[in-house]
């Protein structure tokens, strides 16, 4: 199979503060999220001006994969500008017919994996004899992946020696689209066991045995369980339990946004200054050269039919053709309430 181009497939976010709300409705359109809930997320945009740093950090990014793969590079994202569909259009004109696609996230379950299969399936549906989109594979426990979040670690750990607690933190979904993560031969909890061994690997790497795994982030309407504890509520533990300092690493996502931003480097570090904890944030991988290398080397593993170059034996999957599920039914989209 030959590909002439590679799509990067991303969430994106809005760019000043008259893209917020237009976005978050992107975001939100028929998944039941409370509007005081969307109120509240419109301040934290607000707070930084409207702007995430999301679209910026995945363009840096797709220059430095520019320099590293043969195929022509777009950029397209689920909710906000350039939007998938019109990427999808302008490849088309340019005589794209088959095309890899890399989804900025690196593990499986609904939000993680199957809407990025959902955003491909729109995209096409939008765009007549549209090219076919093939997905690359979940990629949490890939060597450059695990490395650049264990120096990241490291070099936030700098000032507190020993002392201090790893919290692991990734973005919380429903404890129903958890269960309902992978295949359902597997038992469910894809995502949530994906990060745990993602976390596990990157701790292992930093030489650390004890750590934590937390959430954050958490939408929806109270009654709706998560997946807990939640980042904040755990340094407030920690700081009771007598820890001196935390090193938070966002496992969970692979650069910067709104929800790293606020939810850890204002709400989490503000409550740890509270509670006088030391208190520091690994960075993300996007902005390690490491992180375009690993997108080269999906490339080139995908396109040489290469085995996987992987650090444990759990399942991953991902790779798909066309916005079709992994298997059947594998991260069947939650049946929500009509708001
Ligand atoms: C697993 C997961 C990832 C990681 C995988 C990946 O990276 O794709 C992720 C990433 C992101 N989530 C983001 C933003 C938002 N997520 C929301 C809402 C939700 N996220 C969910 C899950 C995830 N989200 C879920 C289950 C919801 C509930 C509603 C629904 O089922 O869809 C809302 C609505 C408001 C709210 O209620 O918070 C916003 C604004 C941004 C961009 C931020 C920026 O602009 O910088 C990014 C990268
Ligand atoms: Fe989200």
């Amino acid at each position: 199979m030959s590909y002439d181009a590679l799509l990067w497939l991303s969430f994106g976010g809005p760019e000043g503060p008259g893209d917020v709300r237009p976005f978050l409705e992107n975001v939100t359109r028929g998944r039941g999220v409370p509007p005081e809930r969307l109120d509240e997320v419109e301040q934290h945009y607000q707070h930084f001006g409207g702007v995430s740093p999301i679209n910026a950090l995945n363009r840096s990014a797709i220059g430095r994969v520019r320099a590293l793969v043969d195929l022509p590079v777009y950029f397209g994202n689920r909710n906000w500008h350039p939007m998938v569909e019109d990427t999808l259009a302008e490849m088309k004109a340019a005589g794209v017919r088959r095309a890899l696609v890399f989804p900025t996230s690196a593990y499986g379950g609904y939000s993680a994996c199957r809407q990025y299969d959902e955003d491909i399936l729109r995209a096409r549906a939008a765009v007549e004899d549209a090219p076919e989109l093939v997905k690359i594979r979940q990629f949490f426990d890939h060597p450059l992946f695990v490395a650049s979040f264990a120096d990241s670690v490291r070099a936030a750990a700098a000032g507190f020696g020993d002392d201090y607690r790893l919290v692991f933190t990734a973005h919380s979904v429903p404890v129903s689209a958890d269960r309902a993560a992978g295949p359902p031969e597997e038992g469910g909890h894809r995502y949530s066991r994906q990060v745990a061994e993602a976390s596990r690997l990157v701790a292992e790497a930093v030489g650390v045995t004890g750590y934590d795994v937390v959430w954050q982030s958490r939408s929806g309407p109270p009654e709706v369980p998560w997946l807990e504890p939640d980042v904040v509520d755990h340094v407030e533990a920690l700081g009771a339990e007598g820890v001196a300092n935390v090193v938070v690493c966002p496992i969970g996502f692979v650069s910067d946004h709104l929800e790293v931003v606020w939810d850890l480097d204002t709400e989490a570090r503000d409550r740890a200054a509270e509670l006088g904890l030391g208190f520091a944030r690994a960075a993300t991988p996007n902005e390690d050269p490491r992180f375009a290398e690993l997108v080269a080397e999906l490339v080139a593993e995908h396109l040489a039919g290469a085995p996987a170059r992987k650090l444990s034996d759990f399942p991953a999957a991902g790779c798909t053709v066309d916005g079709a599920p992994c298997a059947p039914l594998c991260c069947e989209p939650a049946k929500r309430p009509r708001r």
